[in-house]
């Protein structure tokens, strides 16, 4: 029997035929979660004049000096509708927050501060010099490079590239991910199952996980264990970056997943993983350079490898790092010498006086995806580690 394969060497192929992919301009409501694809600078900057900060009167600090202190009205600056014109020697103007302070004046007085009897103003307080003043370009000058490729997209982003005033950005094209269930059994949720048949669930984890991951989904439906059926799939599939297939990746009778690729000119690796759950896996490159990956069916084992090796893909297409996210926690259970397959055991790690403690569920079997979906986390065993006690120091991969 041949040795099974490290994950960490399967892993290292598959990312082996990612390149970053090409940037797209999008509309900045539609840009959040993107992956920014070039450096960004201010188009303008922001305030582009001394604004004020506070709703009062736009004086002079020395007028007011020695307050209490008279003061003539001479008009009014608001937002979007400034004073023009400067003011001289004991004047005042109107002034609302975020509008203009205009020229001659360096201070602002509250409204709080004032009394206002038709055109004069009694200052009640003195104030320092610049009080309430936003200077021009407090936020950002024009020329400004303040994002950067590679950053994802999110709410603190989107508002300063639409302050900048860039209507739209570019990002990396998200990776097309086909989506393809296999297998005669299977029924879309909802159906009315015949003896034999169960529901295709599959797809809908792994699509989560590819959206998450930042690919986009084309899912299409589920393919019966026929020659015509699978290579219908496959030509839909063309457009697709990496096409993913669900079951049918072990050695049955009925797995034609590989010879209906092969017609398609895809020379596919096998590999038997050293791996719990996720052993069959299939890779491989068409002349196209469309990438499929054959995922095991059982459902806890489709979940577990789209999260070690189909979100890594993605991310490094979209020129992100690869790397899964691990952290640390301390085993709550005794745990016995693993054997030769890397194992993401489904666990559940909780914060307990300051420390993560983590405990694996009952059962492994990668069947049951009620215990997946009450797990928050992989408890990672590297192959042939060593029998473990309680607090023992490992790492677990977050859901
Ligand atoms: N003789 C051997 N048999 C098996 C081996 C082996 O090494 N030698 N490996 C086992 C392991 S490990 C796994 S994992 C499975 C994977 O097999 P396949 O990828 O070929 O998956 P299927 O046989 O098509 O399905 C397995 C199981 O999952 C159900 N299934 C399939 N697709 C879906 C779906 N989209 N949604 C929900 N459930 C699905 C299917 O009905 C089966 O029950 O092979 C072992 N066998
Ligand atoms: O590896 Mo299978 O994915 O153990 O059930």
């Amino acid at each position: 029997m041949s040795a099974l394969m490290p994950v960490a060497d399967a892993l290292a192929a598959i990312l082996k035929t990612s390149e970053v992919l090409a940037s797209e301009d999008v509309a900045l409501r539609q840009a959040a979660g993107r992956v920014l694809a070039q450096n960004i600078s201010a188009l303008r900057t922001q305030p582009p004049f001394p604004a004020s900060a506070m709703d009062g009167y736009a004086v002079r600090a020395d007028d007011i000096a020695s307050a209490p202190a008279n003061l003539t009205l001479v008009g009014e600056s608001a937002a979007g509708h400034p004073f023009h014109g400067s003011i001289s020697t004991n004047e005042c103007v109107r002034i609302f927050t975020g509008a203009p302070v205009p020229e001659g004046a360096d201070t602002i007085l509250i409204q709080e501060n004032a009394q206002t009897t038709g055109d004069s103003v009694t200052a009640l307080q003195a104030e320092e010099r610049g009080r309430y003043v936003r200077p021009a370009a407090l936020d950002f000058a024009e020329g400004d490079e303040l994002l950067s490729a590679g950053e994802i997209l999110d709410a603190g982003s989107l508002s300063l590239a639409a302050a900048m005033n860039h209507p739209a950005l570019p990002v990396r094209r998200r990776p097309l991910v086909a989506i393809i269930a296999t297998g005669d059994e299977l029924r879309v949720p909802g159906s009315k199952l015949e003896p034999g048949q169960i529901i295709a669930s599959n797809t809908f984890g792994v699509a989560a996980l590819v959206e998450k991951a930042g690919g986009k989904v084309l899912d299409l439906g589920i393919a019966s264990d026929t020659m015509k059926s699978l290579e219908e799939k496959f030509k839909a599939a063309q457009g697709a970056d990496i096409v993913v297939t669900l079951g049918g990746a072990s050695v049955g009778d009925h797995d034609l997943v590989q010879d209906a690729l092969e017609t398609r000119g895809v020379t596919l690796d096998f590999w038997k993983l050293a791996m719990r759950p996720g052993k069959p896996v299939t890779f491989g490159t068409a002349p196209s350079g469309q990438r499929y990956l054959g995922l095991p069916g059982n459902p806890v084992s489709s979940l577990v490898c789209t999260t070690i090796f189909l979100a890594p893909l993605i991310k490094s297409m979209l020129g992100l790092p690869a790397q899964t996210h691990h952290q640390t926690a301390r085993l709550a259970v005794d745990l016995p010498q693993n054997n030769e397959r890397e194992e993401y055991a489904r666990a559940t790690y909780e914060l307990m006086d300051g420390d993560w403690w983590v405990t694996p569920a009952a059962s492994q079997d990668s069947s049951i995806i009620r215990l997946y979906h009450q797990s928050n986390c992989l408890l990672i065993r590297p192959a042939n580690a060593p029998a473990l006690k309680r607090g023992a120091t490992c790492h677990v991969v977050p859901l």
